[in-house]
């Protein structure tokens, strides 16, 4: 198993591409099984979960065909429109390929993703918005099996109201609304910048949708997608804790094709810590000096403060001035990474989704253990400004959602290796 290596102390300074978004390349890959033609995504990040999307996609009988940049995708010959456990149990993203089989086919067998480090993550709203529609489905040995009725050709458009807010929920029937009969109104739907993203990609494949980025999203139904090409949008969580190690280790860096204006909530609490923030042409800019002064937040679905920046914003709060509380209001169990953080020295209670933390003027290095993708990132933010080495282990879920993350941080100044394993 590969490790981090990370020598602490360094100040930050440079340009950071930041990439494409996973959360928005993986809902794509699966829109792409909605054409026969074939589809081209441009900005494709490289990482593990992308690599895993496409063994399960090509697993189904699609070719995928490398192009500068991203990949070209035919499904026009897909012949098995299956995902199963071996796949889907490193990746839960693969149950977005549910709505667009579903769709195309009026046939999916996938795979249910079982819990994980962060939470149970249910699927259930997936089932039920999608039995809404018209589908048969049934949960046997592991798998949801889902049909259309006999007789049937389309799934039937439908109104949806989730009993919460969900992101891949809302992905799966958008893209399964694109070739439904008549009008599907999503209600309560997510408004992530990635589902803005994926609309305007169904929409460049030939699909009516109005209301993406609102919590009411309108699909007209038609009878065919044709193919497209796309550029993935920037992964604001990427950018998101890129600013969040550099207002750590105090610095200057511009983070190119980074979106300041999908950052909100994240970007005034970095203001209000003491760090400079501007939006410039193409990029974001941060500069910052000295020690910030900790901030409270509560994750909350977008625009609000991102679940997935709780872990790298709860590294900087340690290490800032005074106290501050952070509420995780969207998974039950995402303080996994506050253990490791008390083995570098911070000072953190947790009590249920409360995390009460007092600032420290100093870490220290340690071996500290990756358990998620988030907590990952926050074990990295901790190691750049801890004394001396500290070793991040199990970095697989690193991998899992980050573009090189070592060798971006090197080219701003970090002192960072890979340790193989
Ligand atoms: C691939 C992807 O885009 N992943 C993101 C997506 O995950 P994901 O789409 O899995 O997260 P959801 O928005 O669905 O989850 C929100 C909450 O709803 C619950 N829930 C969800 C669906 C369901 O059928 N039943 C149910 O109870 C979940 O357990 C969670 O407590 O949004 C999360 C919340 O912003 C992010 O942390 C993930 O990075
Ligand atoms: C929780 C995350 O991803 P996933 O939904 O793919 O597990 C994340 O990106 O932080």
């Amino acid at each position: 198993m590969d490790k981090l290596l990370i020598r602490g102390g360094r100040q930050l300074h440079g340009e950071v591409r930041i990439s494409g978004a996973k959360n928005a390349a993986l809902p794509e890959l699966c829109a792409a099984l909605l054409s026969s033609e074939p589809v081209t995504l441009l900005n494709l990040p490289r990482l593990q979960d992308v690599a895993t999307m496409l063994t399960l996609i090509r697993n189904m009988g699609v070719t995928i065909e490398q192009v500068e940049g991203g990949v070209r995708i035919d499904s026009s010959k897909l012949s098995s429109p299956e995902a199963p456990y071996e796949l889907v149990k490193t990746m839960r993203a693969s149950v977005l390929a549910l709505g667009p089989l579903l769709a195309r086919f009026g046939d999916a067998t996938v795979s249910l993703p079982g819990g994980c480090a962060i939470g149970s993550r249910p699927v259930d709203q997936h089932i039920k918005g999608l039995q809404a529609m018209g589908a048969d489905i049934v949960v046997e040995h592991g798998y949801m099996i889902a049909k259309l009725p006999k007789g049937r050709t389309r799934l039937q458009g439908a109104s949806i109201r989730t009993d919460m807010i969900t992101v891949t929920g809302t992905e799966n029937f958008l893209m399964a609304a694109t070739l439904a009969e008549g009008e599907t109104v999503l209600e309560n739907a997510a408004q992530e910048p990635e589902i803005t993203d994926l609309a305007e990609m169904l929409i460049a494949m030939g699909a009516k949708i109005e209301g993406q980025g609102t919590s009411r999203i309108r699909i007209q139904g038609v009878d065919k997608l044709h193919g497209c090409t796309h550029r993935v949008v920037a992964d604001r969580i990427e950018a998101g804790t890129f600013l969040c190690a550099v207002a750590a280790t105090g610095g200057d860096v511009v983070l190119r094709h980074g979106r300041a204006d999908h950052l909100d909530a994240v970007i005034d609490k970095l203001r209000e810590a003491g760090a400079s923030v501007a939006a410039v042409e193409d990029g974001i800019h941060l500069h910052s000096q000295g020690r910030l002064v900790a901030q409270s937040f509560r994750t909350t679905e977008y625009p609000g403060f991102p679940t997935d920046m709780q872990a790298q914003f709860m590294a900087l709060n340690a290490i800032s001035e005074g106290p501050s509380k952070v509420t995780e209001t969207i998974f039950e169990n995402r303080f996994m990474h506050v253990n490791e953080l008390v083995r570098l020295g911070a000072n953190i209670q947790v009590d249920g989704k409360f995390a009460v933390i007092e600032g420290v003027p100093q870490l220290s290095g340690a071996v500290v253990m990756a358990t998620d993708l988030r907590a990952s990132a926050s074990l990295v933010i901790a190691g750049l400004v801890a004394d001396g080495e500290t070793i991040v282990d199990r970095i697989y879920h690193l991998d899992r959602g980050y573009d090189q993350m070592e060798a971006k941080l090197r080219g701003i100044g970090a002192d960072i290796e890979r340790i193989k394993g």
